[in-house]
């Protein structure tokens, strides 16, 4: 998105606080009209609380002014001073049509973006350049983002060196030590957990709703090995052929100490996934769990499942960690997902579980990726009509 002028007008100033004071009187016609004139949308009246006009609208309630207002270029994930989006603002009021008015919205422009963005991609690949960059870059500005960097990593916010960049993170050196929490965990360079016992329920559970009545010695896929703690859930259902794709020498290491490599019906495949998914056949049970990559990275991982599943009663999961510290976000990118998940021809159903985390589960860390009450575990099966 290009960024907003430094220093504004007294006239320019002046029409948009008009905008807001229009959106928090609900005078759609006035809105549009100021819209029309050239006030910005995004404008966040610092002077306040740092809300846009789409915050004005959400704490009336107005649902549609709040559409029409996304629809003409507010941002649905800009932040007042103390951090509330819009749609936080219609949460904390208890109102849910406004909320899901926004959330659809954000879905919506999120998953025109990431479409425009694959296509641009692919343009580039097959040579089309700058032009497709151009209309990416065109396709986000004055619109919704969903962060500065356009994405969002799905394991760490941002800010840590390791955990945000895929390259730095294989050529990382971890620890596996003891948290404040007694636990085992998997530590970055930077303090970042790559893995933490606190996610043993959610592997347990996902385990289960992936295993259980699976036929006898079904093949499993696992990628990313951590802990190894959904390969330990996935192993008590005894499948006949169990990979796992791990390419960071610090876990590889960890898991042959762990005799990972010896057991039977057990490959491990010391690559990324990008690198070796055409060779691995394919899968009644599919897991991924990685670190430091973000959500083009997943979505490219789900367009290669019609690829990897071995027919209609394969199952699918992922770990559903984007955004893990705001609930707004978290529902957007649950649809988003969702609705991913289905333009490749599977359906998938939530379950809800509230995770076991204590203070001293961050403790010695960079900083707690999982602040929810709840998380949402995936289930995946190709949709058979
Ligand atoms: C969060 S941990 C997985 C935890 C695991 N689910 C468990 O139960 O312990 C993420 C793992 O993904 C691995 N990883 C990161 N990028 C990867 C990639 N492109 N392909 C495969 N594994 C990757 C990391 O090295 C790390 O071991």
């Amino acid at each position: 998105m290009s960024a907003p002028p430094a220093g504004l007008d007294a006239a320019r100033v002046s029409r948009n606080l008009e905008l807001h004071a229009a959106a928090a009187a609900g005078d759609a016609a006035q809105a549009k009209a100021l819209l029309d004139a050239g006030a910005d949308v995004w404008w966040e009246d610092e002077a306040t609380l740092g809300w846009d006009a789409l915050h004005y609208a959400a704490e009336r309630g107005d649902a549609k002014l709040c559409r029409l207002l996304l629809r003409r270029g507010a941002i649905w994930n800009a932040v007042d001073v103390n951090g509330y989006t819009a749609a936080e603002v219609a949460w904390s009021l208890n109102d849910g049509a406004t909320y899901q008015t926004i959330l659809d919205e954000a879905v919506r422009q999120t998953v025109i973006r990431n479409l425009l963005a694959q296509k641009a991609e692919q343009q580039r690949l097959e040579g089309g350049g700058e032009e497709a960059e151009a209309e990416a870059e065109a396709s986000t500005s004055g619109s919704a983002q969903i962060a500065a960097d356009g994405s969002l990593v799905l394991r760490v916010d941002s800010g840590d060196e390791v955990g945000a960049d895929p390259k730095a993170f294989l050529a990382s050196k971890l620890r596996f030590e003891t948290g404040a929490d007694g636990k085992e965990r998997c530590v970055d360079r930077d303090g970042g957990v790559v893995m933490a016992a606190w996610e043993t329920d959610i592997m347990e559970r996902t385990a289960a709703l992936l295993c259980e009545g699976q036929r006898d010695g079904f093949s499993a896929l696992n990628i990313g090995f951590g802990l190894g703690i959904i390969d330990g859930f996935l192993q008590r259902y005894k499948p006949g052929r169990h990979v796992i794709v791990e390419p960071h020498p610090d876990v590889l290491a960890h898991l042959r100490a762990k005799g990972w490599d010896k057991l039977p019906g057990v490959e491990i495949w010391e690559r990324r996934w990008q690198d070796c998914l055409a060779e691995l056949g394919d899968f009644d049970v599919i897991y991924t769990d990685t670190y430091s990559e973000d959500y083009a990275a997943l979505r490219a991982f789900f367009e290669e499942l019609p690829n990897l599943v071995s027919g209609p009663d394969a199952r699918f999961s992922f770990f559903h960690g984007l955004a893990g510290t705001n609930r707004f976000l978290y529902d957007v990118y649950t649809r988003v997902a969702e609705l991913d998940l289905r333009g490749i021809g599977l359906g998938t159903e939530w379950e809800e579980m509230r995770p076991q985390l204590t203070e001293e589960t961050w403790q010695g860390t960079l900083r707690s990726y999982w602040t929810l009450d709840s998380f949402r575990i995936p289930l995946c099966r190709m949709n058979v009509f």
